[in-house]
């Protein structure tokens, strides 16, 4: 079974809104744990504008499951913030300056050279990585060279196509899962995930070690309560 990572940054976003501490991002990462998370994921950006620097130091000291921090490691900022938490997963993410959400995986052949010296970088300081792409087996291929732990599959095409033709929609991701697979990569998943289409990924993706799930979960949770929003994330994760 997959292990769910909640990514925290819109319940960083809801508190940035009236600038207090309302709600208490630290709180609700141990309430994750206490519900079921296994893991907690947060996605600093160079503008703060959900998760701040300082919230990965508060979180650090405080959360007891998995931490895994995504970002762009071109920003030095980043690094040395990985390097000072030492998380337990730092997911490399090709962000642009300006964009919305993250939307799209890093180019692995083009950049084999330089990420092959971030990911020496952070596993010398004990850090599990994770490189996001798309599912692309070229992009498998040259993230396997990198000696990188992980790779970790975009799924916003997946939730895209999901409702015309799921077989479809989620072929590229297996042919690159068994890819990984032959390669000695672990595995790992996300974006635009949720309650209906969660279920037939991970079902469809032998071998996945991890999702990270935000925005949906955080939404449905407005009207499931928190709770019981990650029990049924969680039980989609359970295949008989
Ligand atoms: C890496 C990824 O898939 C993203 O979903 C990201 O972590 C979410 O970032 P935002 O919350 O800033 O959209
Ligand atoms: N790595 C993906 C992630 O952390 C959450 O993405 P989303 O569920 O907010 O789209």
């Amino acid at each position: 079974m997959a292990n769910l990572s909640v990514n925290i940054n819109k319940i960083a976003t809801l508190r940035n809104s009236r600038g207090g501490n309302n709600p208490d991002l630290v709180q609700v990462a141990l309430d994750c744990e206490r519900f079921g998370a296994q893991g907690i994921t947060v996605h600093p950006r160079p503008d703060e504008r959900h998760i701040r620097y300082q919230d990965v130091f508060d979180l650090k000291a405080k959360i007891k499951t998995e931490f895994n921090i995504e970002g762009n490691c071109r920003e030095q900022k980043f690094v040395d913030l990985v390097l000072a938490n030492s998380p337990a997963q730092v997911t490399l993410v090709p962000d642009t300056e300006g964009q919305i959400t993250s939307n799209h995986g890093w180019d692995t052949v083009k950049h084999q050279d330089y990420l092959k010296e971030m990911v020496s970088l952070f596993q010398n300081a004990g850090i599990r990585v994770s490189i996001f792409v798309d599912p692309v087996t070229a992009m498998i291929n040259a993230a396997a060279t990198t000696g990188t732990d992980r790779v970790e599959l975009y799924t916003e095409a997946y939730a895209h196509n999901f409702y015309d033709n799921k077989e479809k929609a989620v072929l590229p991701y297996a042919v690159a899962a068994k890819r990984a697979h032959e390669l000695g990569l672990g595995l790992n998943a996300g974006h635009d995930l949720d309650l209906h289409n969660l279920r037939y990924f991970s079902e469809s993706i032998p071998g996945l070690l991890e999702v990270s799930i935000g925005h949906a979960l955080i939404s449905d949770a407005l009207y499931l309560g928190l709770e019981n929003t990650i029990q049924r994330y969680l039980h989609q994760l359970v295949h008989q």
